[in-house]
């Protein structure tokens, strides 16, 4: 048993009104308690049977397991401002009415969601409930972090809120959340798969390669997309229970709007700040795995020789230095790539460390890195252009910053790959490649392809 001092929610929320009408404005209310452990997907699937959105985040290191049921609060921004969400979170957290005790453990007013890859994109069908970048803080967010579970209750109260009729509904809710029987789980059912042309995309790649051959292009990513139909709707809370179980090495994310799900098992940390310390990953250049320890080893090897793929990398090295650089006084990076081995794939992989100058927070980084060449290409605007003009696909989502970040800016974005949005019956994958001036479409094809492999296993593929 968990010995915590009930927080009595009312109680709460009554002296957060009290607050509020001091104020003459809105009091966000965020109430942390420890409660007893509890599994993360179980939670996450009766978030579903509420009705709710969801978010789900688990760190690569496996130490830290977010998720989120409804939604308390939604930064929406459809020119996709940092800055202008940076200062609206500020003038949230001034009007706050916070009770945490446990502050140390990922707890509190977070905030969850992503960026598109490029605000400029026009917003088709797919992608039409994930126009610009969203931020939600959960109404209510489980948090397993150090093998303590807590429960973190956020709500608005204003003037003339009736605050009891609003405590009773919230325990309703998160009665139900902690207290149901056990969800049930339905077998994903593929019955058709689809790539989006791949004739074409690999002329693509053809027409890549000659555009850095002539202009001062150095690297272009590319991406292509596969769609996938179910027998029935599909159940993300199995695919991230999959995803959970054989990813290692990966940060594992969801975020739901309007039931449309964007999901995924990233390996690609865009960068995590703590108490100003930052890190960052540099992450580019691809081999399979090997089947017997011997081949693994060997294709390891191969890879951390191979020019190509030792270009590749290089430029994203490159940029994340100079961009983390003009915002940090040392920056350590070793200058050498080491290997960063997934299920399906390894990478290679370089490391950044450094100390975040005050004054700047994780949303000024984001908005520095991202695009970086490792998903854009090099230099930024020129292998934009490209994509702009000729990519087929709509990126969305896929391939930008998703994350959260704490009422002190502390968090973590990944980069979003390994990725697919699932509504419905349908879901569309992504995959995209460093092309650089010796890539051979066909190898370039085949990396893409082992690509969706997680992701295509996790929805049952
Ligand atoms: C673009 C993707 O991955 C990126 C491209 C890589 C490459 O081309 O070697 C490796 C890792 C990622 O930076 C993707 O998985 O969709
Ligand atoms: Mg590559």
């Amino acid at each position: 048993m968990i010995e915590t001092k009930e927080i009595k929610i009312d109680g709460v929320l009554h002296s957060a009104q009290k607050h509020s009408i001091n104020k003459s404005a809105p009091t966000f209310v965020s109430i942390t308690e420890q409660i007893e452990g509890l599994d993360p997907i179980d939670f996450f699937q009766t978030g579903k049977s509420m009705g709710e959105d969801r978010v789900f985040w688990q760190s690569a290191d496996q130490k830290t397991t977010f998720v989120g049921v409804g939604e308390a609060l939604l930064f929406h921004d459809e020119d996709d401002s940092y800055q202008e969400l940076k200062a609206s979170w500020k003038q949230v957290l001034k009007n706050s009415w916070i009770v945490n005790p446990f502050d140390q453990y990922k707890t509190g007013p977070i905030a969850f969601g992503g960026f598109p890859f490029d605000a400029d994109e026009k917003v088709a069908e797919l992608w039409k409930s994930f126009n610009g970048s969203q931020f939600r803080v959960p109404t209510f967010l489980l948090t397993i972090e150090s093998n303590q579970t807590f429960l973190t209750t956020t709500a608005y109260v204003e003037q003339g809120s009736n605050v009891d009729q609003l405590a009773a509904e919230l325990i309703t809710r998160k009665n139900q959340l902690l207290y149901a029987q056990e969800p049930t789980y339905q077998e994903n059912n593929i019955v058709l798969k689809h790539e989006v042309d791949p004739i074409q995309w690999k002329k693509l790649v053809k027409q890549a390669t000659s555009t850095i051959d002539s202009e001062k292009v150095d690297k272009i990513v590319l991406a292509r997309e596969l769609q996938i139909e179910f027998g029935d709707s599909c159940d993300i809370g199995l695919v991230l229970d999959q995803l959970r179980n054989t990813q290692e090495n990966s940060f594992i994310f969801a975020w739901e709007k309007e039931s449309v799900c964007f999901i995924g098992a990233t390996p690609e940390r865009l960068v995590k700040v703590d108490q100003q310390q930052l890190f960052s990953t540099c992450l580019a250049g691809t081999a399979p795995r090997g089947k017997t320890k011997e081949e693994d080893n060997q294709l390891g090897e191969q890879l951390l020789h191979d020019q190509k793929n030792r270009n590749e990398h290089q430029i994203v090295v490159d940029m994340i230095k100079d961009a983390v650089s003009s915002f940090a006084k040392y920056v350590e990076i070793p200058d050498q790539p080491i290997l960063y081995p997934l299920k399906n794939l390894q990478h290679l992989f370089t490391p950044v460390q450094a100390e975040l100058d005050q004054g700047y927070t994780l949303l000024d980084v984001v908005e520095k890195l991202h695009p970086t060449p490792a998903l854009c290409g090099f230099p930024r605007e020129s292998s934009l252009d490209f994509i702009r003009k000729f990519e087929q696909l709509e990126r969305g989502w896929y391939g930008a910053p998703i994350g959260w970040f704490d009422q002190y800016f502390d968090g973590e974005f990944a980069v979003a790959i390994r990725s697919g949005l699932v509504s419905g019956d349908k879901a569309s994958l992504f995959a995209g490649c460093g092309v650089v001036q010796d890539s051979d479409p066909e190898i370039e094809y085949q990396e893409t392809s082992i690509k969706f492999t997680p992701m295509l296993q996790a929805l049952g593929g």
